[in-house]
């Protein structure tokens, strides 16, 4: 094995108000093209109801919450589903490779180019101050972008097949991030944010 193909720990992104890191592939037991069918097959995915000023509307893309504590995001409570032998798989590759516990994760699926996330902060009070938050992607690349909240400065970051981001300390008070819809085709891409909630 060629040691010096790639960074095997996790490298910091020099962020101001925050913390960030990535690793350009998790070490996982199968390849990222199985873990993505899988994940596309064995996962309960959902195509939620947003209300987006009082008007009801699908969200652009599938979405899944698996984990041991019910969470509220955008105002709803979600009961989530026990974690799968699969997911804990993830979960203990995360763990490993972030020195952190997670007890929950959100799954999102991008079918294609013209689904999206609209830009939010993983602030909700269950997750505590300075949230540890660990994001692993499988399947085309989508651009990950972060706004602060008050200065002009935006950062963009290609989230790459087998990746791992972890978004740590103050990022969520001082910086929002969402995915935008492309204009060129992109193929599939799943998304999996861990986290503890308390
Ligand atoms: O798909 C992504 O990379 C972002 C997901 C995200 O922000 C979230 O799950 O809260
Ligand atoms: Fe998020």
């Amino acid at each position: 094995m060629d040691l010096f193909s790639a960074e095997a720990t996790l490298q910091p992104i020099p962020i101001d108000d925050g913390e960030l890191s990535f690793l350009s592939q998790l070490p996982l037991a199968q390849p990222n093209d199985v873990l993505l069918h899988r994940l596309l097959d064995e996962i309960t995915w959902r195509e939620e109801t947003i209300y987006l000023f009082g008007k009801a509307q699908k969200q652009p893309r599938l979405s899944a919450w698996y984990g041991e504590a019910s969470y509220t995001y955008s105002g709803r409570t979600f009961h989530p589903l026990p974690f799968t032998p699969l997911l804990l798989e993830i979960r203990r590759a995360v763990e490993d490779a972030t020195g952190k516990r997670y007890n929950s994760v959100l799954l999102n699926c991008y079918r294609n180019e013209r689904d999206s996330m609209g830009f939010h902060s993983d602030d909700e009070p269950e997750l505590g101050a300075e949230p540890a938050i660990a994001s692993v992607t499988f399947g085309a690349t989508r651009t990950f972008i972060l706004k602060h909240r008050k200065l002009a400065k935006t950062v963009k970051l290609d989230l790459t097949d087998g990746s791992l981001l972890l978004m740590a300390g103050t990022l969520q008070r001082h910086w929002r991030h969402g995915i935008n819809k492309e204009t060129k085709p992109r193929g599939m891409r799943i998304n999996l944010t861990f986290r503890l909630i308390r």
